[in-house]
């Protein structure tokens, strides 16, 4: 595992969703294809830095030539390769349909919080599969003083921009299962649950961040209004794509923005004797009340396993 003292430490992890491969304006440095406990991240991560010298790890959720399913992304393996290589937080990018008038298509938005509706067929937790039991806290499933301290920066970029696309935060996003686009009667159901966007991606991304103790912030890119609009045609891939391509540009300008200042933000206690920093505080830490198991029960293969992704609580001997 990189540690926090490393000489080009990689603090920031950005994953890219529809539409958003690459990032611009970066110099590579190597790709890498860490194989963690659950298997192999989606595509190999790169490694890149701006032209400050910060470095930063990129993840294409759906593989860079976008050849995985929703539903088959290995958000575990995602999740661990980039902890494994230093990371503490993420930027995560994801095209969404809007179930609000006010969310046109080519809206961003800051989400706060998240209905489930996935189906059980994805791995949710690092201790699925072990003899150890941990539930983390997930009332806030956004990492909320991230999301505060992004919306400013966010703001500031699209408005640098130009182009008139709006910021919304404090939003709820429904994430389905997929891969085909709800009904009628199913997205005018999520709007009366107080949805107001949807993806087939926020979980178990946002809970698995969590259980690795990681700060997680969702960058919401509406392309749709889903099929809840009573007098309009319904979401079809091909509507999304004619978003897509301009709300992955200004991604990249919102990145290519603030990730100099957030890996700062991120980093800024490290010099300072390794404090946790004021952005990941609500984070960092908030596992060890929620394991369960007593320590003398816990199988040394499951701790091994666990110590990838939580080195903090596994990896020493059991107490
Ligand atoms: C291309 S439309 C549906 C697809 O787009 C979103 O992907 P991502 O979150 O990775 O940007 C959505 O979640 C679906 O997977
Ligand atoms: N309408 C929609 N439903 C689910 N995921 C989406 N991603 C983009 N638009 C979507």
């Amino acid at each position: 595992m990189t540690s926090i003292v490393n000489e080009n430490p990689v603090f920031v992890g950005i994953i890219g969703g529809s539409g958003l491969y690459h990032l611009d304006n970066l110099t590579f440095v190597k790709t890498v294809n860490p194989e963690t406990p659950w298997g192999f991240p989606s595509s190999p991560i790169t490694i890149a830095s701006l032209p400050s010298g910060t470095q930063v790890a990129f993840l294409a959720r759906h593989g860079t030539g976008h050849t995985i399913q929703p539903s088959a992304v290995p958000s575990r393996a995602n999740i661990a390769a980039l902890k494994s290589l230093g990371v503490r937080a993420i930027l995560a990018f994801s095209a969404v349909g809007s179930l609000r008038e006010e969310i046109a298509p080519g809206t961003f938005v800051l989400p706060a919080q998240i209905i489930d509706r996935t189906k059980g067929v994805r791995p949710v937790s690092f201790f699925e599969g072990t003899g150890i039991v941990a539930h983390a806290s997930f009332g806030d499933p956004f990492s909320m003083r991230l999301v505060n301290w992004l919306e400013p920066r966010v703001r500031k970029a699209i408005e640098a921009e130009g182009r008139g696309v709006q910021l919304f935060t404090g939003k709820t996003i429904v994430a389905m299962e997929g891969p085909q686009f709800s009904t009628r009667a199913e997205s005018l159901m999520y709007r009366q649950w107080g949805g107001d966007l949807i993806n087939m991606s926020a979980l178990p991304e946002a809970k698995l961040a969590r259980e690795a103790e990681l700060s997680y912030a969702l960058i919401a890119t509406a392309t749709d209004y889903d099929a809840w609009r009573p007098h309009t045609g319904t979401v079809t891939a091909a509507e999304v794509m004619k978003t897509l391509h301009a709300n992955a540009s200004t991604s990249r300008l919102i990145a290519a923005t603030i990730l100099d200042e957030l890996h700062a933000a991120v980093s800024q206690a490290a010099a300072a004797g390794g404090e946790v920093p004021e952005i990941l505080s609500e984070e960092v830490g908030s596992m060890k009340f929620s394991i369960m198991s007593r320590p003398d029960k816990q199988d040394p293969a499951d701790r091994k396993k666990l110590a990838y992704v939580l080195p903090e609580y596994f990896s020493g001997e059991e107490a």
